[in-house]
């Protein structure tokens, strides 16, 4: 693979503006992922993440901003082969084998990886002879994933390409992506499904209503959303008394189902589970609390505390143009 460095990053997007009449799809987005990164980018239905790709891709120019792909615009990566896309649609002849198909697409490039050397990474030799109508949506997925390993390029951008495949295939897809990545690789893949973030990215981008909401490892992510404890209450304290006592904010400490809900963040210089042992421990000694119960914040805290305020704050694009 060209290894490329010398020319910027992989993709470098710097106040991008997406609008759609009265829609701001994408609405002053800044992006840098560098070489060989596995990057997810994660938000709501709506976020701008499709919007935000097409102008990594060539398929539309930002209103406003500027996108560069490899240290170029994006049509020129587009055209040397340094960027393949694994899209959810379009793009396949159904009366044509995997075989052929990759073979027609190959004699349209100057250049390309030897036929027989994708099939094999992609994991297509045992589909070969069948014909593209006749294969399922993950295997379709194979093959778009197959096209878009042709020209060898340096950035792979994926949009949500295990959407439709059931859990053996999206583990054989991210085992093949795997070898991918460690060869260097720049991924960028869109997703709905939080484990395959989680355990694949490097780094994940959460996006909201066109921008950038919180951007880091998945553990970065998590530690953010800090560490949930449960316990029984043994006093007849209210939450905010409780609050003021753990010294934590008031909307941090809850009764539900009879049960204190608090969350503990990172703060005065301390991790969030090093504060949610020095909360625990007061609980317990104190006599406050019993029947503990710790948690650190999953990737599904973190996305549903973004949606819950996505219900309380302005209407989404949707809603503001319904
Ligand atoms: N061609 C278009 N014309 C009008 N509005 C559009 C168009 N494309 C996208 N939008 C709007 O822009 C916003 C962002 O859409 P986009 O598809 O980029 O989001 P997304 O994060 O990819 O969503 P999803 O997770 O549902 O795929 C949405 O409100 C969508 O309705």
């Amino acid at each position: 693979m060209r290894h490329t460095t010398a020319d910027g990053p992989a993709i470098a997007a710097r106040d991008v503006h997406r609008h759609f009449g009265s829609v701001r799809a994408v609405d002053g987005m800044n992006l840098t992922v560098p070489h060989g990164e596995v990057l997810a980018l994660l938000g709501p239905n709506g976020a701008g993440k499709t919007s935000l790709l097409d102008t990594v891709l060539g398929f539309a120019r930002p209103d406003a901003g500027t996108v560069s792909v490899c240290g170029t615009s994006p049509e020129t990566a587009v055209r040397d082969g340094r960027v393949g896309a694994v899209l959810q649609t379009g793009g396949l002849l159904s009366d044509l084998s995997v075989r052929e198909t990759l073979e027609m697409v190959a004699a349209c490039h100057r250049a390309h990886v030897p036929v027989a050397e994708v099939m094999a990474r992609a994991d297509l030799d045992r589909i070969a002879r069948r014909k593209v109508k006749k294969c399922s949506g993950g295997e379709q997925q194979r093959v778009r994933f197959g096209l878009a390993l042709l020209t060898d390029p340096e950035l792979l951008v994926l949009d949500e390409p295990t959407a439709g495949m059931d859990v053996t295939a999206r583990r054989r897809f991210w085992s093949t992506m795997h070898a991918e990545a460690d060869r260097g690789r720049t991924i960028v893949f869109a997703t709905h499904y939080l484990p395959e973030a989680e355990e694949f990215a490097d780094r994940i981008v959460l996006m909201h209503r066109g921008r950038v909401h919180a951007d880091g490892t998945p553990d970065a992510l998590r530690e953010r959303e800090g560490v949930h404890l449960s316990a029984l209450p043994t006093s007849e304290t209210t939450p905010s008394r409780l609050a003021e006592r753990l010294d934590l904010a008031w909307d941090d400490v809850d009764l539900r189902d009879g049960r204190l809900a608090i969350r503990v963040r990172t703060g005065d210089g301390l991790s969030a589970g090093a504060r949610a042992d020095a909360v625990a421990r007061t609980l317990l000694v104190d006599g406050l609390g019993q029947d503990l119960e710790i948690t650190r914040a999953s990737l599904d805290d973190v996305f549903l505390a973004l949606t819950d305020q996505t219900r309380t704050a302005e209407p989404t694009p949707e809603e503001a143009v319904a």
